[in-house]
């Protein structure tokens, strides 16, 4: 099996580089929902991103139903827990996620550097992918990602530095800083992919993170709460290639 860098990037040569997230509000009907829209979205996205209030109150047989709907049509499994504990946790919880069937999971690298490498070379053992959060979309996180971490570094540079010194397979940059976007892409020099949440929904633009050099945008409410999401995907898709 090829790594999951080179997984997504074929799923993305079809389908193009959107990530769902399937941010539904609750658990009930998830399956279903899940699964209604990996049939009618799969052409214009390239994977599925399972959040932690998704994925609580479902079994594993009900969350493996979600990833194997999603590999019958080319799509990946992303488990957005964003992981951060001790290596022995998280390698436990890897585990789960792995035999669910996930492709790759998020992580907070404020775990620390080598809980960050322990996870990815886990992970890509079993040919599965870490993505860490670099910096968040959320109003609030330039107070912590941008904040001193010593050396002349704030705190998001030096999660680019251990993302790359640990080998991850992408980053979080939130696309309501697309600046950020721009000092990941470029720091990561072609050696990992900038995953971008924060476009519509939260006042980030498409066109300005993939200029920025996002390669995967994560789109969740702007797809799932429309009239059609098919048609929304569709023009976000779009503005990707533009
Ligand atoms: O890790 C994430 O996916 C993530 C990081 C971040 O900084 N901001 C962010 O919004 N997200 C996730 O990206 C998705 C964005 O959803 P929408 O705002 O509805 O498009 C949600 O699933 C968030 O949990």
């Amino acid at each position: 099996m090829s790594g999951f860098r080179e997984r997504i990037r074929r799923a993305a040569a079809k389908g193009g580089p959107i990530v769902l997230a399937a941010d539904y509000d609750s658990g009930s009907g998830a399956v279903s929902r899940a699964t209604r829209h990996v049939e009618a979205l799969h052409p214009h996205i390239c994977a599925i991103k399972l959040n932690l209030h998704l994925l609580l109150p479902l079994g594993r047989s009900e969350i493996s139903e979600i990833t194997r709907a999603a590999r019958r049509r080319g799509l990946l499994a992303i488990a957005d827990i964003k992981l951060n504990d001790i290596g022995n946790t998280n390698r436990a919880a890897a585990g789960a996620l792995w035999g669910a069937g996930f492709d790759a999971v998020i992580a907070n690298p404020i775990m620390g550097k080598e809980e960050l490498k322990e996870l990815i070379s886990g992970a890509h053992r079993r040919g599965k992918g870490v993505i860490a959060l670099c910096h968040m979309s959320s109003p609030g996180a330039a107070a912590s990602y941008e904040m001193g971490a010593g050396g002349g570094k704030k705190f998001y540079e030096v999660f680019m530095d251990w993302a790359l010194e640990a080998g991850a397979d992408g980053v979080v940059a939130g696309a309501t800083f697309p600046e950020t976007i721009r000092y990941c892409s470029r720091r990561a020099g072609g050696k990992l992919d900038v995953y971008s949440p924060g476009i519509g929904a939260q006042g980030g633009s498409m066109r300005e993170a993939i200029s920025a050099g996002a390669a995967y945008p994560i789109v969740g409410r702007t797809i799932i709460g429309a009239r059609n999401p098919a048609a929304a995907a569709q023009r976000l898709a779009e503005d990707t290639q533009s």
